[in-house]
Parts: C-alpha cells; structure tokens; sequence
C-alpha cells in the first residue's frame, strides 16, 4: 500500500514500557502509533520495554492504526537487540532515530530485511542530508524531532517556530521530492490546547501529513487540523465541477469564487477528496475494530 494514501493525522508515541498506555492505544482514535523504545523508556527499563511491546504486538488489536516502532540507535547498546527482537513482529515500519545520513538507513535495513523504513530528522546532519535519506530505496517516512534539533540548534522554543522553520522545510521538501510522508514535530506541553491547535495549523499550512502526539487529549485536534474541513471538500467538489464543464466547452481554465482553476488546481482538489474518503474509511474502521 502506498504509504501517502492512508491518513496520518494523528501520530501518537507511546513508551513501549507503559502497559496501560498500550493497552488504552488500542481505542484511541490515533491514525498512527509510534511504539517507543528509545527516548522514553529509561535506561533500566530498556530490555523489559523491548519485551513486553514485542508481545503486546503479538496480542494486536490495533485496527487500521498504523503501527511503527522507534528503535534505539544502533551507536547504543540497545539498538542490535531491539531489530532482532522485531524480526517477523506485525508492523508498519521500524522508525530510526537521530538519523544523520543515508549510510545510517542502510546499517539498518542490512539487518532487518522487507520492513518500510522511517527516519527521525532531528539533528543538524540530518537536515542537511535529509534529500540522500529521503532517497533511500526502504525510506518511506519522515519525523521531526524538534527537541533534539531545539537541543543541537541552542535555539529557544517560540510559538512562531521561527529558529526551526529551516529545518522544517528541508526535511518537508526532501520528503516531497522522493514522495513520502513526513509528519511534524511534538509539541511539549500537552494540556495547553490552545497552543497545540496554533502549531498543528501551521504544520498544516506548511504541508506536513499530521502530526506527533505525546498524550490522548491532543488527538482530536490533530485529527481536527490535518483532516480537509467541510469547505474545502466542498470547494474541491466545485472545482472539478466547474472544471469538467469548462473541459467539455473546449476551454482549459474555470473561475470558481473569484480565483483561476486550472488542471493543477484539480490534482489537489482529487487529493482533498481522496484524503477525506481515506479518513472516512480509518474512522470507520476504529468503530469496528
Ligand atoms: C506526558 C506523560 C508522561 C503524561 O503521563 P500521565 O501523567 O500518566 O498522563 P495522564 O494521567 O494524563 O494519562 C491519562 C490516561 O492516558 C494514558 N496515556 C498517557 N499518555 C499516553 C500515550 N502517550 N499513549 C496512550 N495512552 C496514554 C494513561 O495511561 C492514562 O490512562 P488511564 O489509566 O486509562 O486513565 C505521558 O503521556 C507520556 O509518557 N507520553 C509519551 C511521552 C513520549 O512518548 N515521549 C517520547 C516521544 S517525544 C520525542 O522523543 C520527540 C523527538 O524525539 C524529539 O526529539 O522531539
Ligand atoms: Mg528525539
């Protein structure tokens, strides 16, 4: 499957040591978790996290939900023993952390054979070859990490996200170039709402598929801000309408609310259908699941 035809509004971590937060997953309505093995889990906890997601994952039950995992790195002393535990485990795609260049994609791809792959762009190298990553034949997925990249850059968290938008970009064109996803960054303080839905719009207008969650109470407002709202279906169902009339007159441009539209404008209004549809087909099947 395509990873870009499937939602991914939502992305929730989880700690792969949290046994409630696991088990509470399987109802939440998250487009996508990631199970996490690397920086939420304590360094005492490393080896029970590994066990107790490798069986947890074995139970299932988390419907359509994409399912990822978040490896420690292959510098640390977890990182070997995490791919081989996951070896025939049920999931998505193994997420690589701090993912500084190609060759760091390919060390883990040697090991872990017919998994999609996903890199977190979070660090200063990663930037600045996030196109070569991107480019990797298993790449599939994009992640934002901006603490690490707050903590590499010395900059200070704004509500604008100014000290980060270059980083932002790079890794959004990057992925674009190659076709993957690529989804936003985590905003830390997790009950302010307000702030959340501020960030989540402007990952939103910026082109990111979703974005990074790292609590319950923050998925309806991603879920909100990352799916096509009512008017934009329905401007989208306008264009084409309006286009298809302007076609079957012989002409290559139609006029809706004011604004040209031309066959450029009709790829994305597909897309905003399209991605309305694949929601409706997620939500549905959480219902069921
Ligand atoms: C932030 C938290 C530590 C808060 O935990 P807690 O105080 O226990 O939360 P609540 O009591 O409000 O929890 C209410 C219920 O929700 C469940 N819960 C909490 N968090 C999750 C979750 N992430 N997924 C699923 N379920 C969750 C609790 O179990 C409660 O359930 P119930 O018992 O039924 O009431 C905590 O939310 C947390 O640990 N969050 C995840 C933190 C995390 O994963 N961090 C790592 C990723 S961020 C990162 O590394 C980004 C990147 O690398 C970068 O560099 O930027
Ligand atoms: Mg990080």
């Amino acid at each position: 499957m395509d990873p870009r035809s499937r939602p991914w509004r939502s992305v929730l971590y989880i700690p792969g040591s949290k046994a409630r937060a696991l088990e509470k997953a399987r109802g939440l309505e998250a487009d996508a978790i990631i199970f996490d093995l690397e920086d939420a889990v304590a360094v005492e906890e490393k080896a029970r996290a590994r066990d107790l997601l490798v069986r947890t994952l074995a139970e299932g039950g988390y419907g359509r939900r994409a399912k990822i995992v978040r490896i420690n790195g292959f510098e640390t002393p977890w990182g070997g023993d995490d791919i081989a535990a996951l070896g025939g485990a049920e999931i998505d795609a193994v997420l690589i952390p701090k993912v500084g260049s190609a060759q760091d994609v390919e060390a883990v791809a040697r090991e872990i054979p017919g998994v999609a792959l996903w890199a977190m762009i979070e660090s200063p190298q990663g930037v600045l070859n996030a196109a070569a990553i991107a480019a990797h034949p298993r790449m599939q997925g994009f992640v934002m990490g901006t603490n690490d990249l707050a903590k590499d850059l010395g900059m200070r968290f704004r509500p604008d996200r100014l000290p980060l938008m270059h980083a932002l970009q790079a890794a959004l064109m990057a992925a674009r170039a190659e076709g993957i996803v690529c989804i936003d960054g985590v905003f830390n303080a997790y009950l302010d709402e307000e702030g959340l839905a501020t960030e989540c719009e402007q990952g939103r207008d910026m082109g990111f598929d979703g974005k990074t969650l790292i609590h319950p109470a923050q998925l309806a407002c991603a879920n909100r801000a990352f799916a096509p709202s009512e008017a934009e279906i329905d401007l989208a169902r306008r264009q084409i309408a309006a286009f298809d009339a302007a076609e079957a007159e012989g002409l290559g441009v139609a006029v809706v609310d004011g604004k040209i539209v031309e066959n450029l404008h009709i790829v994305t209004a597909r897309q905003t259908l399209a991605k309305a549809e694949a929601i409706a087909v997620m939500e549905q099947g959480q219902e069921t699941a």
